[in-house]
């Protein structure tokens, strides 16, 4: 088994609101990723997925609070890192970041490759900026990327182009782990296309070494990662390899959240399409019980009662008190 490049254990962030209100936007999440290996993140709109993603690089900035456990990044727990360490010695270096909607938020006003003189000035002050647009020239070129975008504003590029330009710049000092929020969402099917090739190149050429992916839409991610985790409000519900959480789930809440999304798979274009009744609980107040009883078919009054654990079945777990076996009976009769 190759070592783990990102360790979490026991999460638990939450806002704290106007009104001094807490959210426990993640509430107890433990997950790890194996170096060189590829994690996607899905769950429908509110359950926490992005704050994840801001916990993990310690993104601790009102209203984001840290509230317990430890995030390691290669062995290196960044709780115990000084603010400044963690910003010049692990991110963008061990780890980055696309936030949901980079593209959108590059500054109009500057060239591309601006962005990364920037970068460099900061990581790697001893090359000339003629050495800067050599290395940002070839690995545009590398990445099919036009060297001509680097001449360009962010408002010269396609949606498409501007979403890739943001990846490229992102992992130019090769993180060994990159997370991206929703890079395709607000994108055409065919640059969805492009920017998961863009990925998977980072992959193969060893830019990057390992990749969270989060996505609303669980079944893109059965093309681009080994592994998917599904969260549901602040919980990791489920997590086993790509296919067989999409082909095969055992959370009630990953068969409602399949169902309820179109497939383009072959062998599923018959499944019926339903939306998941009702709405994520209310994240301020603290949940007894199962996070989904109210919303999930098979609620019995343990459910909302009893303190809901981790299963453990080979290399898949579920958060569910109904066995595995049970659940599967279940839905095979209702097919
Ligand atoms: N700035 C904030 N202040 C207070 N609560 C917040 C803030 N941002 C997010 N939340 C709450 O935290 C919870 C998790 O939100 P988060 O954005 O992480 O979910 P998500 O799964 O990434 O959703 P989406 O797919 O829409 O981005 C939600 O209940 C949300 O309302």
């Amino acid at each position: 088994m190759s070592k783990n490049i990102l360790e979490v254990k026991d999460l638990k962030t939450y806002y704290k609101t106007r009104l001094k209100e807490k959210v426990f936007a993640v509430d107890g999440v433990d997950f790890h990723l194996e170096d060189g290996k590829t994690i996607g993140i899905a769950g429908e709109s509110g359950c926490g997925k992005s704050t994840l993603a801001l916990s993990l690089m310690g993104f601790y900035f009102p209203p984001l609070h840290f509230g317990s456990g430890t995030i390691s990044i290669n062995d290196v727990d960044i709780m115990k890192l000084e603010k400044e360490k963690l910003r010049k010695q692990v991110l963008g270096r061990e780890i980055a970041y696309i936030p949901q909607a980079a593209m959108n938020a590059l500054n109009p006003t500057i060239k591309i490759i601006q962005f990364i003189e920037d970068i460099m000035k900061e990581h790697r002050p001893e090359l000339t900026k003629k050495q800067v647009y050599e290395m940002a020239a070839e690995r545009f070129e590398t990445l099919n990327l036009s060297s001509k975008v680097l001449h360009s504003y962010p408002n010269e590029l396609s949606g498409g182009m501007k979403q890739r330009t943001v990846i490229a710049i992102s992992t130019i000092l090769n993180p060994k782990v990159l997370i991206a929020d929703e890079p395709t969402s607000a994108l055409d099917v065919t640059s969805q296309k492009v920017v998961i090739k863009l990925l998977k190149d980072l992959l193969d050429k060893k830019f990057i070494r390992s990749l969270v992916f989060i996505t609303h839409e669980l079944p893109l991610l059965y093309h681009v990662t080994d592994e998917i985790m599904v969260m549901y409000a602040g919980e990791i519900v489920e997590r086993g390899k790509a296919e067989d959480v999409i082909f095969n789930p055992i959370h009630p809440y990953t068969k409602k959240l399949m169902g309820s999304i179109i497939v383009p798979e072959s062998g599923m274009k018959d499944h019926k399409l339903a939306a998941i009744p009702g709405a994520p609980p209310n994240l301020k107040k603290k949940i007894q019980g199962c996070r989904f009883a109210d919303r999930c078919s098979y609620t019995t009054d343990e459910c909302k009662s009893s303190k809901i654990t981790t299963t453990h079945v080979g290399d898949r777990l579920y958060r569910c008190r109904i066995d595995s076996d049970k659940l599967k009976e279940w839905y095979a009769n209702e097919a």
